[in-house]
């Protein structure tokens, strides 16, 4: 979003401008980057390529949310940009403030940028969730100011993965009561009702990263696993994907749920579907708060139906850690729950290991300062997936255009028609929905050229944004 004044400045900063050749995005192991690893860059892999800033790197503004990893921070600071790192998450009215003057926010789960705190951002480029839920963010206004959003697909799964196996066993053996009543001094060794999990069901609703890994989990345990989601999605191992819910439920000893939060998925396990449920069973939930209708959860369990159940993530859940915050001011029914035997309580922490943090804020950061230094939005989950190779270093006056506009008839053309007095070497366009994005490199570009390219394209009817990258 480089303005006129910035455009005047660009000559400055060309000169200090850093590649992310360097940043440990280059180690990162996800098939993100293995994609952007085969894009068209690998054909001039000999030659070295040529930094692009459109500003003094140092007048980039990030803030970082919800204790985002270190490996995060250093990306960001070997980028020169300032970062600035908050534990917790803000509450509305901060957040607009802070909004209003950044130009990239990392955020995880709790922090909700709506198009209420959205509409005061007035120079931001790109958002990072640093998790795999993007449910936090509006992303369809996102896109229509031009704002790129890009998260982690994959990096915590695992972790979540091998948390749900431990909770499975420990439901079954009653393990968290256990543990609670030796801490307080009572010793309480008993069998009933405790079970070995092998040869018993596992129910998974929705058989993506999570799940998919959680069935070969299951599978090393001896427990035999069905799956219900609303793709046809091929089985690992033996399990059997289910063509109803009702059908999993029906079967299984142990319902676990892993699908994204949408309207769909809310209230998905209700009163009608713990009905269905087989007597004595149990139900796990690391998904999102709003898939579990937990009053109906609390009564199934009062009636015996359900037998225990695992919970990581509530319909609120504090935005920071803290004593005391759990109550029932948050949610209504805390105290009740609280109360019931063989309930695990955690406080959504599926993806919480060092593990999947250091590698969530590699693959995050590797992207906000690719999109931020190059325009590459390959993995944005919000906007089109556009790149372009990057320039070689003996490119002189090239400008690398980044134009992000309504999807309309005519706008390509209007675009091309202010370029075309310059050699435009390579452009790149895709849209998604209503929005457009136009990469275009162009070379035979004199200083004096770059701030008239930039008022023609800032005139044009259909532009949300205009970034001009050298
Ligand atoms: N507790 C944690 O710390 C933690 C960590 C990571 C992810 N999560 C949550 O877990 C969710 C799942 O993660 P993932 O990586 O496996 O996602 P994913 O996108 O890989 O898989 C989700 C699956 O759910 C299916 N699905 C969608 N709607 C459905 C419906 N109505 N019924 C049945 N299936 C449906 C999809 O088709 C997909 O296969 C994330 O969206 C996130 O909210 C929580
Ligand atoms: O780390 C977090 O806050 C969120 C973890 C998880 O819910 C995710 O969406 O990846």
């Amino acid at each position: 979003m480089a303005s006129p004044q910035e455009i005047d400045n660009l000559q400055k900063s060309f000169q200090r401008a850093a590649t992310l050749s360097g940043s440990p995005g280059a180690v990162s192991t996800s098939p993100t980057q293995s994609f952007m690893n085969t894009l068209p860059r690998r054909i001039s892999v000999s030659k070295q390529t040529k930094a692009l800033k459109p500003f003094s790197t140092g007048d980039i503004k990030i803030l970082l949310l919800e204790n985002v990893n270190q490996t995060a921070i250093e990306i960001f600071n070997e980028q020169g940009y300032q970062v600035e790192v908050l534990k917790g998450s803000l509450p509305e009215d901060e957040l607009i403030e802070k909004i209003k003057d950044i130009h990239a926010i990392g955020i995880r789960s709790k922090t909700k940028l709506t198009e209420k705190v959205l509409r005061h951002a007035k120079n931001l480029v790109v958002i990072g969730c640093f998790c795999i839920g993007t449910n936090q963010v509006d992303l369809d206004y996102a896109a229509k100011i031009g704002t790129a959003v890009f998260n982690s697909p994959f990096s915590n799964s695992r972790s979540v993965a091998e948390l749900i196996m431990a909770e499975i066993v420990s439901l079954a053996r009653q393990l968290g009561d256990r543990s609670i009543e030796l801490h307080t001094g009572t010793w309480n060794k008993v069998s009933a009702k405790c079970w070995e999990v092998r040869g018993k069901t596992l129910g998974i609703i929705g058989y993506g990263h999570i799940g998919s890994q959680l069935s070969v989990l299951a599978e090393a345990f001896g427990m035999h696993v069905l799956y219900y989601d609303i793709v046809t999605i091929m089985a690992l191992g033996t399990a059997k994907q289910v063509s109803t819910l009702d059908e999993l439920l029906n079967k299984s000893d142990f319902v676990t749920c892993h699908v994204p939060e949408t309207a769909e998925t809310k209230n998905l396990l209700s009163a009608p579907q713990f009905a269905a449920m087989k007597d004595g069973s149990y139900v796990l939930n690391a998904s999102r708060g709003t898939v579990i209708d937990i009053p109906a959860l609390i009564q199934a369990i009062k009636a015996n139906k359900i037998a225990g159940a695992a919970l990581d993530v509530y319909p609120n859940e504090p935005g920071k850690n803290g004593a005391g915050s759990f109550n029932d001011d948050l949610n209504s029914w805390t105290s009740e729950l609280v109360s019931l035997p063989n309930i695990i309580l955690t406080p959504h922490i599926g993806g919480s290991t060092e593990e999947a943090q250091s590698a969530i804020g590699i693959e995050v950061a590797a992207a906000l300062s690719k999109y931020i230094n190059e325009g590459n939005s390959v993995g944005s989950v919000n906007f089109p997936e556009v790149s372009l190779r990057s320039l070689d270093l003996d490119q002189e006056n090239t400008v690398r255009v980044l134009y992000i506009h309504h999807n309309v008839p005519g706008v390509l053309k209007t675009v091309n028609n202010i370029l075309s007095n310059h050699n435009i070497e390579k452009q790149f366009s895709d849209s998604n929905g209503d929005i457009a994005y136009l990469m275009a490199d162009i070379s035979s570009v004199n200083q004096s050229d770059i701030k008239e390219i930039y008022d023609q394209l800032n005139e044009t009817e259909y532009k949300i944004s205009i970034r001009l990258l050298y």
